[in-house]
């Protein structure tokens, strides 16, 4: 097996940012949610995760509890959106001993992130790193092939004495394609393009793509063979499954054929594959011997060093910091927006009520768990967790939660995931019985939501009355999924989330602040 860790104690990394030193009694729970918001996307940084996790002392190499020796026979490939923050960290830490690298990273990156003044993810003019920007508009691409083919040669020419360091994020599958021949880059595109339009999941797209790839499921891994591989990762999927986050090129194992066939034939694809997909796909036996298997497996080490988990830890330490009281619920919340929204309304509701919450609340809560990817115990605990905050004379309670939602795109409006769930749960604090002071902050830790500038809203339940005061009405919007352009045309833009391109993505920070319940009315 390859050996597979998660550095799951960054608590000491959790630098607060942003308003630092300002009284917190003087920030409203809005300040407060974007100020968490910052903290969980400082957090996982690129070049803070890698400094955290590779340790340089003389010529030893600690990574994730384990020793290499370098004698400058460390070589660097990466692949993903936060990969060329990742590489110039790294560069900074071993780059005395790095003999060469190439990354992959998004079209335009560089000049983006100049432009945001984040030079610190930038790579000197010295780099000894090669840089390729491919995959426009998260798309394979011939550029992003032709970076596939040097890490290809890279990791080729490497031997026993060599350290392959691989850099991986979100956004790697589509800037690592390296198709089977005789698939054509062409034809890989549009099985990949069929497969998203169909609505298939992250997990079923790539399980087709590392049956299609040569350097996807392991790929990348059995080329550097006998090298030892070390590969740190971004995560951006639920539950940080290593075998899908990018494909996982260093994560060793036999594509399973039925399975592949499987996802193909639920999107109805697979009567209509090219000749060559179903050549590559009809191939028998294993690819690769057992022995190969073995062997390569042995010298990989994958760490997560970086992860939803992780940005909600750190946002709960600010969240405290700041006075509030936080509650993780969980970093794998999923499904359509409408029952996110519908779930944390009912959490303010029994977070809320004066006295006991109503009966009938938990059991609703716990109805919508399965939807919406939060299992019982979470909620459970998280329900008696609000319970128990009435009576320990904390303030507010900061509820946090992770993961990616999905909408159901019917409408011709702009807008984004995290803005439309921010608009449903302002409504859901308005409802029936107006939620007072709750506040609920949706953001994508990219920075960027949807095809919009900002990275999500923050709402209250104050917000139908605000809009409609203004003439705007919320469901008109909502039933156009044109959620940026109702939070742009509210209050001069004042909900909407702006952080800018953050240079990380560790998919969406949900904050819901609830503030102390009023006490029962007297009898
Ligand atoms: N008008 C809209 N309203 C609401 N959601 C939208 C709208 N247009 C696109 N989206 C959603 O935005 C998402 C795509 O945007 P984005 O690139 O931020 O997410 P992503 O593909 O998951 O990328 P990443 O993982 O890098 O965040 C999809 O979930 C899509 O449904
Ligand atoms: O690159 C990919 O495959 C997705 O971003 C998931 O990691």
């Amino acid at each position: 097996m390859a050996r597979v860790l998660s550095l799951s104690r960054p608590l000491a990394l959790c630098r607060p940012l942003g308003l630092w030193g300002m009284s917190t009694r003087s920030m409203s729970l809005e300040e407060r949610a974007r100020e968490v918001f910052a903290a969980a996307v400082g957090a996982v940084q690129p070049d803070r995760v890698v400094r955290r996790s590779l340790e340089l002392s003389g010529n030893r190499l600690r990574v994730a509890g384990h020793t290499f020796e370098l004698n400058h026979n460390l070589y660097l490939v990466g692949f993903g959106k936060a990969v060329l923050g990742m590489a110039a960290e790294a560069e900074r830490i071993v780059g005395g001993h790095l003999v060469k690298g190439v990354i992959s990273v998004p079209h335009g990156i560089q000049e983006t992130l100049k432009h945001h003044g984040k030079g610190q993810m930038l790579l000197g003019a010295d780099s000894r790193i090669k840089v390729f920007e491919g995959a426009k508009h998260n798309l394979p691409d011939e550029n992003a092939q032709k970076a596939a083919e040097r890490i290809h040669e890279l990791a080729s020419a490497l031997t026993e004495s060599d350290l392959l360091l691989v850099l991986i994020s979100g956004g790697g599958s589509a800037l690592l394609p390296a198709p089977v021949p005789p698939i054509s880059l062409g034809e890989k595109q549009e099985v990949t393009r069929r497969l998203a339009a169909a609505g298939a999941t992250i997990q079923e797209l790539n399980t087709v793509r590392r049956a299609l790839s040569l350097l996807k499921g392991g790929g990348l891994a059995h080329c550097a063979h006998p090298a030892q591989v070390v590969s740190l990762i971004l995560s951006d999927v639920i539950g940080d499954p290593l075998d899908i986050i990018a494909s996982g090129p260093t994560v060793p194992g036999e594509a399973r054929q039925e399975e592949v066939w499987g996802v193909l034939e639920r999107h109805g694809l697979s009567a209509s594959l090219p000749v060559s997909v179903r050549e590559v796909l009809g191939r028998t036996g294993p690819q690769r011997t057992e022995g190969e298997r073995r062997a390569g497996a042995g010298r990989v080490l994958n760490a997560v060093i970086g992860s939803n988990g992780i940005a909600l830890e750190c946002a709960g330490r600010r969240a405290r910091d700041l006075g509030l009281r936080p509650l993780v619920l969980s970093p794998g919340v999923c499904g359509d927006v409408r029952s996110v929204a519908r779930l944390y309304g009912l959490l303010a509701c029994f977070a809320s009520a004066p006295g006991a919450p109503p009966a009938d609340l938990a059991p609703q809560i716990l109805q919508l768990g399965p939807e919406v990817g939060v299992a019982s115990w979470d909620l459970c605990r998280a329900m008696q967790a609000l319970e128990e905050g009435r009576g320990e004379g904390w303030g507010a309670t900061c509820l946090l939660a992770g993961g990616e939602p999905t909408v159901q795109l019917t409408g011709k409006g702009k807008g984004g995931r995290n803005q439309e769930l921010a608009l449903r749960v302002g409504l859901e604090l308005g409802g029936e019985r107006p939620l007072q002071g709750a506040v609920f902050l949706s953001g994508g830790t990219d920075g960027q939501d949807g095809p919009t500038e900002a990275a999500g809203a923050v709402t209250d339940g104050g917000l139908a009355d605000e809009a409609r005061g203004q003439g705007l009405d919320p469901e008109d919007f909502l039933a156009n999924n044109d959620s940026f352009s109702f939070f742009s045309r509210l209050s001069a833009s004042r909900r909407l989330l702006l952080p800018g391109l953050t240079g990380t993505n560790v998919m969406d920070v949900h904050a819901l602040l609830l503030p102390v319940p009023p006490p029962p009315p007297l009898p």
